[in-house]
């Protein structure tokens, strides 16, 4: 009977990944070899340092946005309380958007999907935070190479997001504990299931870098927030101010 409930989970979970991912991997195998020209490449590191955030914080949003409609569809995750969802949704939004960049991801010429092609690390330059665009591009390239399939990376995303609770804001801790473990077991499960047992250590490495790295992003908010405060203020998203203000 827990078989049947851990494949009920996952299915449903696999599901709602599907319908809130901008772009299904097929799609991507076609963008692939899309890459920006050196007129577009030097367009935008002829940016200013704040239209560049800007920009990215933007497209960042976009991209938060379709987690935040993934969690809500995860079991689980609806029963919450506001303030749970909210907490769970801070300490994972982007951690689900960095495990979910790893599919638009290029290994074989270290580029990312950006702005509708694929980028390398040069064309974030103008950021001026390039130890961040490394990490951000070292941990796609380490997950990439696991080659998750859609329904691995679907429950894997379940499970990060709810992974926060060690999180003091949590109300109901019993209960995103509870949720967790299911979907820890249907992760584990379905891994067993594709003879892939020895992946579910390497996906607990990743969790790991995934907590420095969304660390790093908030760091480098605060200090791109100390210069340019009127930008973050009137020209970033409303949700990305609220989730990693
Ligand atoms: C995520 C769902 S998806 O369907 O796979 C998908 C859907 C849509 C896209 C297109 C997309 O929005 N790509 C972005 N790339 C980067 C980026 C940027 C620097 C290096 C590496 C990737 C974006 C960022 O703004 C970003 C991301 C992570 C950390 C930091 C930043 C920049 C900071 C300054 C906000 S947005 C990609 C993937």
């Amino acid at each position: 009977v827990l078989e049947r409930h851990e494949e009920e989970l996952s299915a449903s979970i696999v599901r709602s990944h599907r319908e809130t991912t901008q772009y299904r991997p097929e799609e991507l195998q076609a963008l692939r070899w899309k890459v920006f020209s050196r007129e577009e490449i030097h367009a935008y590191q002829s940016k200013s340092v704040d239209e560049m955030w800007q920009h990215c914080a933007v497209r960042l949003t976009d991209a938060v946005q379709y987690v935040v409609e993934f969690a809500k569809r995860i079991p689980g995750f609806r029963q919450l309380c506001q303030n749970d969802q909210i907490a769970l949704l801070k300490s994972g939004s982007m951690e689900v958007v960095l495990v979910r960049m790893s599919r638009m991801f290029n290994t074989e010429n270290n580029t990312v999907f950006f702005d509708g092609k694929f980028a390398g690390t040069e064309l974030f330059k103008s950021l001026a935070c390039s130890d961040l665009i490394a990490a951000v591009f070292e941990f796609a390239h380490n997950l990439c190479v696991l080659r998750l399939t859609e329904q691995q990376m679907a429950v894997f995303t379940a499970l990060v997001l709810l992974n926060a609770v060690d999180r003091p804001c949590l109300e109901d801790r019993e209960r995103v504990q509870r949720a967790r473990r299911d979907v820890g077991l249907a992760l584990s499960h379905i891994l067993h299931r594709d003879n892939q047992g020895s992946l579910q250590h390497k996906l607990f490495q990743r969790v790991q870098e995934l907590e420095s790295l969304c660390a790093l992003h908030i760091e480098k908010l605060r200090w791109f927030r100390q210069l340019y405060p009127l930008t973050v203020h009137s020209l970033f998203p409303p949700l990305y101010k609220e989730l990693f203000g």
